[in-house]
């Protein structure tokens, strides 16, 4: 069967990119994604403030939710302190091979602990299969219309604490109205919006930081 995007960003990787190099991975799927084909990473544009924020958090415990091919995995794992992990989730076993592969060819695999599975079966199972009490930061970057609940499964099971940051991503396109309305009217929350562009082109899009207040 044909190939998938996944799978030919991969190829590309492991053209362009160099061995245990995460700049290198970063830059070659933003090359590939100006210049083959356009992919739903985060981007360089947004990535850069994603960076920002992780750098300013220096979180100790990490959760993605959305791995699809890595490219974020891999921009926030460079990032983190050392025997700091990532916990990252991705239900599509191939984009989770996918992105394996790519975290891997990055040098990064020893801090990045990806659960094939949906968030809204494995965000219950944090605390007994991790050993988590609270995340220090989230990223979300899944299905839009799963931004709302999960982040009320993260309230009900008790994984955020004061200060507890969660990073959105694609608040304006395609867009997560009711996620934004919750987090900017809610009491438990200070929001902050970050605009941008979505990844490699002009059209408005930005991630939106909303800091738990406990
Ligand atoms: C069921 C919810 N829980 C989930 N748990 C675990 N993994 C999940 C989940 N949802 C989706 N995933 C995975 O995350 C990935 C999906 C991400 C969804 N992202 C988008 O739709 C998206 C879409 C666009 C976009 C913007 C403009 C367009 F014209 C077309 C697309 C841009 C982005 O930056 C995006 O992030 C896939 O790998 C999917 O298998
Ligand atoms: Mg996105």
């Amino acid at each position: 069967t044909r190939s998938t995007r996944p799978q030919r960003m991969l190829k590309a990787v492991q053209k362009n990119g160099t061995k245990g190099n995460p700049e290198s991975v970063i830059s070659a799927i933003d090359y590939f994604c100006k210049h083959s084909e356009w992919a739903m990473n985060v981007g360089d544009e947004k990535g850069s403030i994603l960076d920002s924020v992780v750098t300013e958090v220096n979180p100790s415990t990490v959760l993605e939710l959305g791995t699809y091919c890595g490219y974020s995995t891999v921009r926030i794992a460079r990032l983190l302190s050392p025997g700091t992990k990532l916990i990252t989730l991705e239900f599509n076993p191939v984009n989770a091979a996918v992105a394996r592969q790519i975290i891997a060819y990055a040098g990064l695999q020893d801090k990045v602990i990806l659960v094939e599975g949906s968030s809204g079966d494995l965000i219950p199972q944090m605390k007994e299969r991790f050993g988590i009490m609270t995340f220090d930061f989230i990223f979300l970057d899944h299905w839009k219309d799963r931004y709302l609940p999960d982040i009320k499964l993260f309230e009900e099971c008790g994984l955020l604490r004061k200060g507890s940051v969660l990073l959105a991503d694609n608040v304006i396109c395609p867009g997560t109205p009711e996620y934004l309305e919750y987090v900017r009217n809610s009491p438990r929350y200070e929001s902050k919006y970050y605009p941008a562009h979505l990844e490699y082109t002009k059209v408005e899009d930005g991630l939106e930081k909303s800091v738990f207040l406990g």
